[in-house]
């Protein structure tokens, strides 16, 4: 993906406003219609010169309006070029009516369009404007483009694909490519839009860059550049002690393989000392797996309480492997002081208990981070969970507000969220990081940054593209052993 603006993305709304204000500044609407309807007709040149025709599908916004600059430029280049619309094409406002004004093609009803092979279709029927589902003469040219397998470049987004949300509303196409303006906006970045969008091309097309600053919000694609400022924590020349000492609590014996999982993906993370907490009914069976990681009797909350007298204890993992019930909300209430990651069955065990631990945290003050995927999610955050008007970046971000904690939503998107809004999606991760264990390996390197000391709204983000890093290296055939081993430094 190119970067723009040092990988911030804006929401549809910000980037009207955007809009806006270039307007104001006195810059010409139609000048920037121009330049993205022009780099459509390019994109589609550059990768598509054996096309035998370009079929431009344009709807009843600007960007149609974009579809019909395209479509002239295709065809002053010499191409072969088609255009249907969806709608009365007579009706088009203000720029839009301007570029089909000045498009010599004249267009047929989108009904007309059957695909044939060597078409490409450039996709200008809904972008950032889309309002509701589809409707129906644009979903079945959508089911015949799809089913035809003719190639799509999508202007600004799929059309379907919510923009603000990645969700398809009703159907959406599936490009091969797709021309975005300015700036990234969130249905390029969660699923299942990404899945959609083909490679995507972040074109300029002359706003000036502190238009777009200037209503972005706090939002960010996941790279080096959001945290790396944060890595002198993890100083390379420091003592074991000086690089973090990470806790990590073990379950009964019948699972005790999730929690060393953890710990040692926190070794290798950079932590200076890993030690497992275990139950004395687990201590041979990890005692009999462990080497450089080191163990501990914690059998209860008087052993706990004793060993948390020691303050240089500052960060713990738990819930893989831990097991749901009272043991892990009384273990959990007794750090929210420290930095902790909360995984799994320790998010799990606060179902119907949620708000005691929300409480909790607040009171502590302490660096909570929660890693959920879905279902976990569902448990700890019911409300939110259920609110199906929100994406998935504004559930994390109303999770982390309310729980007071830095949230890691998990998944293909994982979206990492703080509760002043500042939100990141990841894109680096492979789909086979979908491996048992996999979760747990996240859960020890956040463990690891934060015991380095780097905040945990980094510490967290930082993880998980070193995760997703870790799966591209491991390869297809990964399993959370070998993400370990294919960990890079940092
Ligand atoms: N600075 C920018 O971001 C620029 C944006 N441009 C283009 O402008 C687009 C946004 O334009 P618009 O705001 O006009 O939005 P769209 O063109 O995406 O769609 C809005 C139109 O579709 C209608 N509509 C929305 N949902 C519908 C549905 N489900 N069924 C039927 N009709 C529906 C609306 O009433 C409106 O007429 C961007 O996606 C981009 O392609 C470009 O022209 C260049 C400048
Ligand atoms: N399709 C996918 N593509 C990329 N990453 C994925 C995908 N599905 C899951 N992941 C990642 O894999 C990890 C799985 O964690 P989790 O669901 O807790 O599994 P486990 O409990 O088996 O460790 C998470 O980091 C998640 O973001
Ligand atoms: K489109």
């Amino acid at each position: 993906m190119s970067q723009t603006l040092s990988n911030i993305f804006v929401t549809p709304a910000e980037m009207t406003s955007v809009d806006k204000d270039a307007a104001h500044s006195g810059i010409d609407s139609f000048s920037l219609m121009r330049s993205a309807g022009t780099a459509v007709s390019a994109a589609a040149l550059r990768l598509y010169p054996g096309a035998l025709r370009f079929v431009t599908l344009c709807g009843p916004g600007n960007n149609g309006g974009d579809g019909y600059v395209a479509a002239a430029a295709l065809a002053e280049s010499g191409a072969c070029v088609t255009v249907f619309a969806l709608g009365e094409p007579a009706k088009l406002k203000g720029d839009a009516a301007r570029a089909r004004e000045r498009c010599a093609l004249a267009p047929g009803p989108l009904d007309g369009y059957e695909p044939q092979p060597g078409d490409v279709v450039i996709d200008a029927l809904f972008g950032a404007g889309l309002a509701r589902e589809v409707p129906k003469q644009a979903r079945n040219v959508i089911g015949r483009v799809n089913a035809s397998g003719v190639p799509v470049v999508a202007v600004d987004l799929p059309s379907g694909i919510d923009g603000r949300t990645g969700e398809i509303r009703g159907a959406s196409f599936v490009a091969a490519h797709t021309v975005t303006f300015m700036a990234p906006k969130p249905g390029h970045l969660l699923m299942p839009g990404r899945a959609r969008c083909g490679t995507i091309e972040v074109f300029d097309i002359g706003i000036p860059g502190r238009f777009v600053v200037g209503r972005a919000g706090d939002l960010h694609i996941n790279t080096p550049t959001l945290w790396e400022e944060h890595l002198g924590a993890l100083d390379p020349e420091a003592h074991k002690y000086k690089r973090g000492h990470l806790a990590v609590f073990c379950g009964g014996s019948a699972s005790t393989g999730a929690a060393r999982l953890s710990a040692a993906a926190g070794l290798r993370a950079g932590a200076g000392l890993v030690t497992l907490a275990s139950p004395v009914e687990a201590l041979a069976t990890n005692a009999s797996h462990l080497t450089a990681v080191m163990l501990k009797e914690i059998d209860g909350t008087a052993d706990l309480s004793a060993w948390l007298k020691d303050k240089r204890l500052s960060t713990f993992v738990l819930g893989p492997g831990f097991g749901v019930g009272k043991t892990a909300r009384d273990f959990v209430l007794m750090l929210c002081d420290r930095a902790l990651v909360l995984d799994a069955d320790g998010i799990t065990s606060f179902k119907e208990a949620e708000e005691q631990l929300f409480d909790r945290i607040a009171e502590e003050g302490g660096e909570v981070v929660m890693t959920p995927h879905d279902g976990e999610f569902g448990r700890i955050f019911p409300g939110i969970a259920a609110d199906t008007a929100l994406s998935k970046i504004e559930k994390a971000q109303a999770a982390a507000k309310l729980s007071h904690s830095v949230i890691v939503y998990k998944g293909p998107d994982t979206v990492i969220a703080a509760p002043s809004g500042r939100a990141a999606v990841n894109v680096n991760a492979p789909p086979w990081l979908a491996t048992a264990g996999s979760g747990d390996v996240l859960a020890g390197i956040i463990g690891a940054h934060l015991a380095q000391g780097m905040p945990s709204f980094e510490a967290a983000a930082a993880a998980v593209w070193r995760h997703g890093e870790a799966g591209v290296a491991a390869g297809r055939t990964a399993t959370a052993e070998m993400l370990i081993e294919s960990m890079p430094p940092l």
